[in-house]
C-alpha cells in the first residue's frame, strides 16, 4: 500500500499506511504494512477519527440488547456505560429478519441504506441458526460489496489484508474455515460473485485481523472489521489504542508519537506474563511478538513472582505435583515458566489460575462465577506466589468487583476498589489517563457515591461523599485524555461533577471549595487505609 494511503471515511488525515517496522519474521524481513503517524502528538491526543468502522458486528450475547446500527447497549449494563446510556433506551427487532435490532427508526434507516436491505431477508432465512459474528460480519462484507457500497479504495485495502490461510491449514483449521465460507457465500446469495476461495481468504481475513468492538467503557460488544483500523499492528508496549464514541471509533495515543513512528495498539492483555503474551498472540493472529516489551523476555514486573520457587511450601508442591499428573496444560508454552522441576510446579499453578479465570468469565450466574473466582484468587494469595497485580490474580479481581457489585455486596466491591486504586493499577497503567485506569476508576467513583447515599461507614471517619467527589474530579480531569473532550463518557463525567459542585455549593454556601479542599487530604488518608481492608 504506497505511503499517503488514506480512507474515505476518515475525518482526519493524520496517518499513512506503509511497511511495518514491526510485523518482521525471525530474519527481520519486514513482512507486512502498519499505520504510521503523519504528525508528532502528545500522549493523550487524538490521532484520527472515523465515523463508524466499515463493518460491525455483535456477539451473539449483545444482538438482543443492542443497537446494530450506533451500537448503544440497553440492558444489564456495566458500571461503566451506564453513565451515558439514556434511561429507558429500548431496541427493536428488524421486522423482516428478526436477528437485528435497532433503537431508533433513525439507526434502522441509517443500517438499511448501509447495506441491510441486501442481506434481511438472508438473515430471515438464517432464523434460529447460532451464526458466529465472523460469519455475518463476512456475509456482511460480500453483500455491501456485490450491491457497490464499499468503494475500490476500501475494497483493496481489505484484500490486502493477511489471510492467513497458510497458517489455517498449518493448525488444522482450514476445513472448519471452507465450511463457514461456503455458508457464508450461501446464505448471503453472494457465491455467483466471489469464487469460494476468495470468500474463505475474506473469511481468514476477518477472523485473524478484527478488531474488539467496544462500549467507550471497554465492554466488549462483538467485532469490527475495517480497512483503516486493521492496518494497525499489536506492541505489548503500544504507543496508541482505540476508544469508541457510539459509532465513531478514534485513535488516541497512549504516549508521545512522534512523525513518522508505527502506531501500535494492543490486542491483548499486555498485563499478562511473556509466555501467555506470546503463545495468545500466535494461536489468534498467527506472529511472533517482537515489540520492545518481548524483546526484554520473561523480564519485566509482569513475570515477577512473589518469592523463589524453591520456597513453595509443602501443601503447594502437592497441589502442583497432582495438576502436573493430570493436566496436560500444566506444560503447555502459555504457562512456561522454567525447566527446573519447582518451576514446572509454579506453570501448573499458573495453569489452574488461568483456567479458573477463563471459566469463570464464561460463566453467566453470578453465583458460580463467584466460587470459581474466589479459587483462583485464593490460589494465588496463600501460595504466596503472587504479587496482587501479576495476572490472573489482577483480573480475578476486576472480576469479583463487578460480581460483587451484580449481587449487591458494595462494601466488599469498595474493599477490592480500594486495594485496586492504591496497589494494582499504578503498577499495571502508569499512565494516569490510560482509558482501562479511568473506566476502573469511574466504577469506583459510582461505588462511592452509593455507598455515601446509603450513608454506609466504611472505616470510623470516612465521609465517602468527600471521596466520592474527589474520584469524580480525578476522572472528568483523566477522562479528557483518555476518551476526548467529545465522548459521551467524558461529557456524562463532567455533568456528574457539576451537578455534586452544585449540591456542594447549595450545601456550603460560597465556601464550597474551599471547605472541600480542607476535608480532602484527611480522606486521602483514610481511603489509603481502606486499600489493606482485603488481602
Ligand atoms: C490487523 S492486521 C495488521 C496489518 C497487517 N500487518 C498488514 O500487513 O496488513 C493483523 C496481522 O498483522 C500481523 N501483525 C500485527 N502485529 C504484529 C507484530 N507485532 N509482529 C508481527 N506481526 C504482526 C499479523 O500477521 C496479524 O495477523
Amino acid at each position: 500500500m504506497p505511503e499517503g494511503t488514506r480512507s474515505g471515511d476518515l475525518k482526519e488525515n493524520s496517518f499513512y499506511i506503509g511497511r511495518s517496522e514491526i510485523c518482521v519474521n525471525a530474519s527481520g524481513e519486514r513482512i507486512g504494512n502498519g499505520l504510521f503517524a503523519s504528525h508528532n502528538y502528545d500522549s493523550a491526543q487524538l490521532i484520527a477519527s472515523l465515523t463508524r468502522p466499515l463493518v460491525a458486528s455483535l456477539s451473539r450475547e449483545r444482538l438482543r440488547d443492542t443497537c446494530a446500527n450506533c451500537f448503544v447497549w440497553t440492558e444489564y449494563l456495566s458500571v461503566g456505560s451506564s453513565l451515558y446510556v439514556p434511561e429507558g433506551t429500548k431496541v427493536q427487532a428488524c421486522a423482516g429478519c428478526k436477528a437485528y435490532r435497532y433503537c431508533s427508526k433513525k439507526c434502522q434507516k441509517e443500517a438499511w441504506s448501509r447495506g441491510h436491505k441486501h442481506e434481511c431477508k438472508n438473515f430471515k432465512s438464517m432464523a434460529g441458526k447460532d451464526t458466529p459474528n465472523a460469519v455475518r460480519a463476512t456475509m456482511e462484507i460480500l453483500v455491501r460489496r456485490k450491491f457497490g457500497l464499499i468503494s475500490d479504495q476500501a475494497w483493496q485495502m481489505l484484500c490486502s489484508l493477511p489471510t492467513h490461510l497458510e497458517d489455517y491449514k498449518a493448525s488444522g483449521k482450514y476445513e472448519e474455515l471452507q465450511l463457514m465460507a461456503t455458508g457464508a457465500g450461501h446464505f448471503s446469495g453472494t457465491n455467483d460473485t466471489f469464487p469460494i476461495e476468495f470468500i474463505t481468504g475474506m473469511y481468514g481475513r476477518v477472523l485473524s485481523n478484527s478488531l474488539t468492538l467496544i462500549t467507550p467503557a471497554f465492554d466488549p460488544l462483538g467485532l469490527m472489521f475495517d480497512p483503516v483500523l486493521c492496518h494497525a499492528n499489536h506492541s505489548c508496549d503500544p504507543n496508541a489504542y482505540i476508544v469508541m464514541n457510539g459509532q465513531e471509533a478514534t485513535i488516541r495515543s497512549l504516549r508521545p508519537v512522534a512523525k513518522d513512528e508505527e502506531i501500535l495498539i494492543a490486542y491483548n492483555d499486555t498485563t499478562n506474563p511473556y509466555a501467555r503474551r506470546q503463545s495468545v498472540l500466535e494461536a489468534r493472529w498467527f506472529f511472533t511478538c517482537r515489540c520492545s516489551k518481548c524483546q526484554k523476555g520473561p523480564n519485566l514486573d509482569e513475570d515477577n513472582w512473589a518469592m523463589k520457587p524453591g520456597t513453595l511450601g509443602k501443601k503447594w508442591i502437592d497441589i502442583a505435583d497432582g495438576i502436573i499428573k493430570s493436566e496436560d496444560w500444566a506444560s503447555q508454552p502459555s504457562n512456561y515458566v522454567g525447566e527446573s522441576l519447582n518451576e514446572k510446579r509454579i506453570a501448573a499453578l499458573q495453569g489452574k489460575t488461568f483456567q479458573l479465570y477463563e471459566e469463570e468469565s464464561q460463566m453467566e450466574h453470578p453465583a458460580q462465577a463467584a466460587k470459581a473466582i474466589k479459587e483462583g484468587m485464593q490460589l494465588c494469595h496463600r501460595s504466596g506466589l503472587w504479587n496482587a497485580y501479576r495476572q490472573p490474580y489482577a483480573a480475578l479481581r476486576d472480576d469479583l468487583i463487578v460480581n460483587l457489585l451484580t449481587t449487591g455486596d458494595f462494601l466488599a466491591a469498595w474493599a477490592h476498589c480500594a486495594k485496586r486504586y492504591l496497589y494494582i493499577r499504578p503498577k499495571l497503567y502508569p499512565q494516569s489517563t490510560h482509558p482501562i485506569r479511568v473506566v476502573q476508576t469511574w466504577q469506583m467513583a459510582t461505588l462511592a457515591l452509593l455507598l455515601a447515599s446509603n450513608k454506609t461507614q466504611v472505616i470510623p471517619g470516612a465521609d465517602m461523599s468527600v471521596i466520592a467527589f474527589m474520584l469524580v474530579v480525578e476522572t472528568a480531569q483523566t477522562s479528557q485524555g483518555s476518551h476526548g473532550k467529545n465522548n459521551v463518557f467524558t461529557m456524562s463525567i463532567q455533568r456528574k461533577l457539576d451537578e455534586m459542585k452544585a449540591e456542594w455549593s447549595a450545601g456550603l454556601g460560597s465556601n464550597a471549595d474551599a471547605a472541600l479542599a480542607n476535608m480532602v487530604p484527611s480522606q486521602r488518608a483514610l481511603l489509603e487505609q481502606m486499600g489493606e481492608m482485603v488481602e
